[in-house]
């Protein structure tokens, strides 16, 4: 299919020039073509009007659990330790393949919704997260989360699984699938074990997504067991030697920061979530002046509670601002690159996606700017950051199809899938 986008503002998140007005995006197949005046020479199929609206590269939420969609709401006001042993992990045991399929359609379906083209997703039944992936029509790397247990059987069986995930799935769907290896975090995983993840890492050519120094308890614990902090650890024991998705990193020292960005480590802020579970502010704004590749997350929808990245990018550039009494901290553009341009780098997808540019892959949402809020129209970056609502989204296209066109997803029953969660939530918290 060959789309024309016409008479649109365009927010490309290209370095040179990243705005700009009334242009046309011409798109053929799964690829952006041409960007520029009306070409009678390019064969379009279908026309979509731009007029009032803003193009923008499809947000990427670079770190998520989207099966947790079954147990949003249903323990908050807890801080995370309490909130993962004593809530969420005694429910998660109960969890069946089919219950993480369609909570991961949930979630996909809330994504599209709220503009987000990509995710970065660590759960289990993973099989099941590709195939909604596959189905739904969105972009997501798949990474099979990985906690250390007791039995060396099943450790082994964990690293085999995420072994079959990649041969099974990376690449797949049109290539909207690409698969990374997954150890929760440093104080669920022991160093040989890590040593082991970072082997396989190695051995499928891929990244690790891993959680880092979200609380200042970790970051103790990390001290008293080794000596030294999550982040210094995690480099001694070869992780950062593989490119590296660090969700979190808010309790982080300035040698941390250091070490972060001497090994090209992509941090992922997810400011909701540190802040509902009484996590704290990572240092994003002196990460991004060191030049760190800080992308941005919603992390669960059950410690968020929703995967809105216009919250998080409202939040990103606000909150740092007042924590650092300088309001210049994060400003717009900054925001916006964290939830584009930076996690595409993170994912290690910057080639295809994160901007809208001539020979990337069409990803593109199309923002609805005629309303009250958006009124009047001067700088459309700070429109972006400090005024758009997920509901301002009107259409996703994603590899060049349009998955979701005023507001109307193409590609799933979103009624079907909301009442089934509903029953299978209801029904997993009883049995
Ligand atoms: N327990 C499973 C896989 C865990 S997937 C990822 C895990 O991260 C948990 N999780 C969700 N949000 C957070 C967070 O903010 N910090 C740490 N873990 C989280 C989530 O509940 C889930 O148990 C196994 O090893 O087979
Ligand atoms: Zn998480």
């Amino acid at each position: 299919m060959n789309l024309l986008i016409k008479n649109v503002a365009l927010l490309s998140m290209k370095e040179e020039q990243p705005l700009m007005e009334n242009t046309n995006i011409y798109i053929e197949g799964d690829t952006i073509t041409y960007i520029g005046e009306i070409n009678p020479d390019i064969k379009v199929d279908r026309v979509i009007d731009g007029t009032k609206k803003i193009a923008t590269p499809g947000l990427i939420n670079a770190h998520t659990h989207l099966g947790m969609s079954l147990l949003r709401n249903y323990a908050d006001d807890v801080p995370l330790f309490d909130w993962l042993s004593k809530h969420i992990w005694p429910v998660e045991s109960k969890l069946s393949a089919e219950d993480v399929y369609w909570g991961s359609l949930l979630s996909m379906i809330e994504m599209i919704y709220s503009g987000t083209t990509t995710f970065c997703d660590m759960y289990f039944f993973m099989d099941e997260v590709a195939k909604a992936t596959e189905e739904v029509g969105i972009r997501g790397v798949l990474t099979r989360g990985i906690i250390e247990e007791s039995d060396a059987e099943i450790n082994k069986e964990k690293l085999r699984d995420t072994r079959k995930l990649y041969n099974t799935w990376h690449n797949k769907a049109d290539g909207r699938i690409k698969v990374m290896v997954g150890p929760h975090a440093p104080y669920t995983c022991s160093s040989s074990y890590l040593k082991e993840v970072v082997e396989l890492a190695k051995e499928l050519n891929t990244g690790i997504h891993i959680h880092v120094s979200e609380t200042k308890k970790e970051v103790e614990e990390s001290f008293q067991k080794h000596g030294k902090s999550p982040v210094k650890h995690l480099k001694d024991i070869g992780v950062f030697d593989v490119p590296t998705v660090a969700a979190h990193c808010v309790h982080v020292s300035d040698e941390d920061t250091e070490i972060l960005k001497e090994m090209k480590v992509s941090p992922v802020y997810n400011p909701t979530s540190n802040a509902k579970l009484a996590s704290g502010f990572a240092p994003v704004d002196q990460m991004l002046k060191k030049g760190i590749n800080v992308a941005l997350g919603t992390d669960g929808p059950a410690s968020n509670n929703n995967l809105n990245m216009f919250e998080e990018i409202h939040f990103a550039a606000t909150i740092n601002k007042a924590l650092n009494y300088d309001a210049l901290a994060v400003p717009a553009l900054e925001a916006l690159k964290m939830a584009t341009i930076n996690g595409a780098k993170a994912l290690l997808w910057d080639k295809e996606i994160g901007s809208i540019e001539v020979g990337k892959k069409a990803d593109i949402v199309i923002i609805d700017i005629d309303k009250p809020h958006f009124y009047p129209h001067h700088n459309l970056i700070s429109a972006l950051a400090y005024t758009a609502q997920a509901s301002d989204v009107d259409t996703v296209i994603i590899n060049g199809k349009i998955i979701m066109e005023n507001r109307e997803i193409k590609t799933v029953d979103v009624e079907k899938v909301m009442y089934n969660v509903e029953k299978r939530a209801k029904n997993l918290i009883q049995r």
